[in-house]
């Protein structure tokens, strides 16, 4: 062989050894930034840093266009657990909940695998929430739990060859496991959590809730000079619903009352059983006006509300509601006291609903 062919032949092999390195050292670092994430992941407290991770860092760190995720929530709990945690009103727009698995397992079928491929619109586009640009190649990935499907991860490419059907999915089912672990776990520990601050009869907050929420939207209000309305709601001569119908009629009644004003609020609005059938509303940058625009809707739609009881007769149910605003607070009050304040004023309105004749909505000045 000649010179010149063997130095041809040596650049060749080189070159080669090169883009191999190149290609070995990309895959290192891959590893690396996967291990990191996976690591933060298994770290995450809450289910919104675990969903910021997943939903916003994983792109981020892999250059992925687009990242969604599809949550199973039967129950309507994980709706329940996000309202809680996310503030002011804020969506998750890549998060979907569905009511049911269906639709998971009749994108997985029995194998329960990642699906790596072309985008379909008419099976795929329902995970992908209307992105600027549909994704040209997508990886599926089912979580489950327990033999479960508890949701599905979508990332989607503009790259049509990113998500190659031929691909190997060992690192994706790691990651599917993963993070189908992480949310189980942080979704477990906000039930826990929410439990201890939620009434069991009605479903909305508790008193504890309240008074915790109460401080918060306090200071908001002051910080951020806006408005903050309270309501205190009644249900009038609950006693003789009780008394007449039985006390299962009752909570039924209570449960109504707690469904139908929790139906007519705001995501950032806070609903808590006060204590028997007193219920509190707090209204956030809300004026004193539009406050009592919504209490007398609520007062009218209960009012209007078909009840039953278990024997057929036609129950009226009526609230009377007391309605104050959060005033000027001197600087440096504790903010306990002031919340203390706004519901004893909206106590005395209520007083005085009740003194008027009920069902009725009357406004004091905190
Ligand atoms: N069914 C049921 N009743 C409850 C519950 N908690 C409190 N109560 C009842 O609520 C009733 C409240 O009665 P009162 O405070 O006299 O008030 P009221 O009959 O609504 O009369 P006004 O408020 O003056 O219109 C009592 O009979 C309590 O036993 C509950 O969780 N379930």
């Amino acid at each position: 062989m000649q010179d010149s062919q063997l130095e041809a032949e040596n650049l060749h092999l080189r070159r080669q050894l090169e883009a191999l390195l190149r290609e070995a050292r990309a895959n290192e670092e891959k590893m690396r930034r996967f291990d990191e994430l996976e690591h933060r992941l298994i770290g995450a407290r809450s289910v919104l840093e675990l969903l910021r991770l997943l939903l916003s860092d994983y792109g981020h760190a892999f250059g992925i266009e687009s990242v969604t995720l599809a949550l199973v929530d039967a129950d309507g709990e994980t709706g329940r657990i996000l309202d809680s945690e996310l503030r002011d009103g804020a969506v998750l727009n890549d998060l979907v909940l569905l009511p049911s698995a269906a639709p998971l397992e009749a994108l997985y079928g029995t194998a329960r695998k990642p699906w790596l491929g072309r985008f379909e619109a008419p099976s795929h586009a329902r995970f992908f929430n209307a992105p600027p640009r549909p994704p040209r190649s997508v990886a599926l990935l089912p979580l489950s739990r327990h033999g479960e499907l508890i949701g599905s991860l979508h990332f989607g490419s503009c790259d049509a060859e990113r998500y190659d059907p031929a691909a190997g999915t060992n690192l994706l089912e790691r990651l599917a496991s993963i993070v189908a672990v992480c949310l189980e776990s942080v979704l477990n520990q906000e039930r826990v959590k929410l439990a201890g601050l939620t009434d069991l009869l009605t479903g909305v907050h508790n008193r504890r809730y309240l008074e915790h929420r109460c401080g918060v939207e306090i200071a908001q209000a002051r910080r951020y000079k806006h408005a903050l309305a309270c309501l205190f709601l009644d249900i009038d001569k609950f006693k003789q619903i009780n008394d007449a119908h039985g006390h299962p009629a009752g909570d039924a009644v209570l449960r109504a009352v707690g469904h139908s004003i929790q139906s007519q609020l705001r995501a950032g609005d806070t609903i808590a059983r006060y204590g028997g059938e007193e219920f509190v509303v707090l209204l956030p940058q809300t004026a004193a006006q539009h406050a009592r625009e919504i209490a007398e809707r609520i007062r009218a739609r209960i009012a209007a509300m078909p009840c039953t009881a278990d024997s057929g007769q036609p129950l009226e149910v009526t609230i009377s509601i007391g309605l104050a605003m959060l005033g000027a607070v001197p600087a440096g009050q504790e903010p306990a006291l002031v919340a203390a304040e706004l519901m004893a004023a909206a106590d005395r309105a209520l007083y005085r609903a009740k003194a008027g004749g009920r069902n009725r909505v009357e406004f004091e000045a905190a």
